[in-house]
């Protein structure tokens, strides 16, 4: 089996959207492809219309297919204080051509107001390893471990764009996609995410510097959070940038010429353009003051390699079914 989703950017890339068919007949609802956490949710025909907002609704009493897994219940909190929780239900579910007749579909009863006011986003899909998913008192695989065996080859791969629709694929690594060689890191997937090791890093006319800090590859959070230290260094480049207390965030100039970003993976650089860190407004309504793609990480001991890292590489997220699981970057 192999197959290939679009995925399509919310404004400013906060996040991109991908179909996912649930049930008999296919009920369509987009979700967020996330490598940062393990449980596939979805709003649901059980929420409270108040929690409710243009989201479109998986109705399990109009699939011929979905079953209730009796007694079990999910519960879920993301790093930026969004949270969501319910029971389950298992049912078909196709993404981009690659079917699994019984995964486990995680109905919230209970969304965090993040979630009602984010209306394009119907649920997660979660890509990060089966170890962190939240179901009780039986935790459930992900979509990617359950298709796993049947799959030509055991990856996924994501190539996400600037402002522009990418592909999450399955099974297959489209050498279309990407330019030059992948280069393979390893993963260590003790805390259930895809965590590996950033080489080093150099900006502007700086040379690059072999300081290996960890990182998690996270399709699910839209910045790169990165040692400050290596942050502060940055922006230090960048005439009347500042760190905003209130934002705990570094703002400046939106006519600012940011420097690029150069990161490294194994003996292999790769660039994030200076135009893909000067991320959006700060606020809607002052046009001169703008937010900075590249934060702070909040020293919880590994970097969060988001969107505006991710969207520069093609990436592979290797299962390796005889080695342990690897993360391979292309340039493209
Ligand atoms: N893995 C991430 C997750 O995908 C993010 N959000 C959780 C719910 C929607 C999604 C996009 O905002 C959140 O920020 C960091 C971490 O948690």
């Amino acid at each position: 089996d192999s197959g290939s989703a679009k995925t399509t950017p919310e404004k400013d890339d906060l996040e991109y959207l991908t179909p996912v068919s649930i049930g008999t007949p296919p009920q369509v609802l987009n979700l967020d492809f996330d490598s940062g956490s393990s449980d596939l949710w979805v709003f649901s025909s059980e929420l409270p219309q108040s929690s409710v907002s243009g989201q479109s609704l998986y109705d399990p009493s109009k699939s011929s297919t979905a079953e209730e897994v009796q007694g079990a219940t999910w519960n879920i909190s993301y790093g930026d204080q969004s949270s969501s929780n319910g029971i389950v239900y298992r049912d078909v579910v196709n993404v981009g051509g690659v079917e699994f007749k019984s995964q486990a579909v995680e109905i919230a009863t209970t969304v965090s107001s993040q979630f009602t006011r984010d209306t394009n986003n119907d649920g997660l899909l979660g890509l990060a390893f089966s170890s962190i998913n939240t179901v009780q008192p039986q935790q459930e695989k992900t979509f990617f471990d359950n298709i796993l065996s049947n799959l030509d080859a055991p990856v996924w791969t994501a190539d996400l764009k600037y402002h522009a629709p990418g592909t999450y694929d399955f099974g297959v690594i489209d050498k279309s996609k990407y330019t030059g060689d992948i280069t393979y890191t390893d993963v260590d997937q003790s805390d259930g995410f895809w965590m590996f090791d950033v080489a080093g890093y150099g900006f502007g006319n700086s040379t690059f510097k072999a300081a290996p800090f960890k990182g998690i590859a996270d399709t699910g959070t839209t910045l790169a959070m990165i040692p400050a230290e290596i942050a502060g260094a940055y922006y230090r480049q960048v005439k009347g940038a500042k760190l905003d207390s209130q934002q705990g965030a570094y703002v400046f100039p939106c006519d600012s010429v940011l420097p690029d970003f150069i990161f490294g993976v194994g003996n292999a650089r790769y660039t994030i353009p200076g135009k893909f860190i000067n991320y959006s407004l700060l606020d809607e309504s002052d046009p001169t003051t703008c937010f900075g793609g590249l934060q702070p990480d909040m020293g919880i001991g590994f970097a969060i390699l988001g969107d505006i890292l991710l969207k520069s590489t093609f990436v592979v997220f290797d299962a390796g079914t005889e080695s342990t699981p690897r993360l391979g970057f292309a340039k493209k």
